[in-house]
């Protein structure tokens, strides 16, 4: 088994880019679990049958896959509806994981980011556990430019999240990320740096 740090963090704060720094210093292969996710989604995959069965009709593109837009309007208002897409989705994202990591070399490093890495129990799979956080505000400016959505959607976006603050004291590192990309990348340099020394690995 590769080594893995598992990195969470509630939407737009940074997890994405914070696991291309990691490739950038070394980390062999970047999962992500919102990517998994959309796999499940093509059209005939039993997650997919699954979704669409418990959704309806409203949840399912002209192409057969799950539209995610109109399920995303309805799971991120509704915190029950997100729970039993959850119980769906979560038990084939974490085989999905299992397939990735078998992909990589022994001795390698993998970055998984995942929100739900806390919660999902997908932290099993982890050696150590990274937390990216940033303000509200830059959330919310960082979510509507990059997936050009209005502020409602965002706002609904991180609403449907609960803060990161009692994660604080489960995680081995907390980046944060409200300064400049440069900042960052030099706080997760030295995080994984204190990573390669714990496991004597040479990166
Ligand atoms: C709601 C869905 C359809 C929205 O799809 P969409 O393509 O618009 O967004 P994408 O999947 O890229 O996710 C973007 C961000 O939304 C947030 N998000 C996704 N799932 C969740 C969740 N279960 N709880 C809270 N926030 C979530 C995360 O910050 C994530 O990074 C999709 O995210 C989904 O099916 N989520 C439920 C499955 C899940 O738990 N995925 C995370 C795996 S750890
Ligand atoms: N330090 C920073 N300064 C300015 N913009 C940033 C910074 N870090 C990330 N961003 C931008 O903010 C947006 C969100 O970052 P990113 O996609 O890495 O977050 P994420 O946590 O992976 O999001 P999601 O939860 O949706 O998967 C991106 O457009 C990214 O380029």
């Amino acid at each position: 088994m590769p080594y893995v740090i598992g990195i969470t963090g509630n939407i737009a704060c940074g997890k994405t880019s914070i696991g291309q720094m990691l490739v950038q210093l070394g980390a062999e292969r970047y999962i992500d679990a919102d990517l998994l996710v959309h796999h499940l989604y093509e059209r005939d995959q039993p997650i997919a049958v699954r979704v669409a069965d418990y959704f309806g009709p409203q949840v399912v593109a002209p192409d057969g896959s799950i539209d995610r837009k109109a399920l995303g309007s309805i799971v991120f208002h509704d915190s029950e509806a997100m729970k039993r897409l959850e119980q769906i989705v979560h038990p084939a994202v974490h085989t999905a994981i299992q397939v990735e990591l078998d992909k990589v070399s022994p001795q390698g490093i993998a970055i998984l980011d995942a929100v739900k890495l806390l919660e999902g129990g997908s932290a099993n799979f982890c050696q150590a556990k990274w937390l990216v956080v940033c303000s509200e505000e830059q959330q919310l400016q960082r979510l509507m430019q990059r997936n050009v959505i209005s502020l409602q959607e965002a706002q609904a976006r991180i609403k449907a999240q609960p803060g990161t603050e009692g994660k604080l004291n489960i995680v081995d590192e907390v980046i944060v990320n409200s300064g400049t990309s440069e900042a960052t990348y030099q706080q997760v340099a030295a995080a994984f740096k204190r990573f390669c020394l714990k496991f004597a690995i040479h990166s």
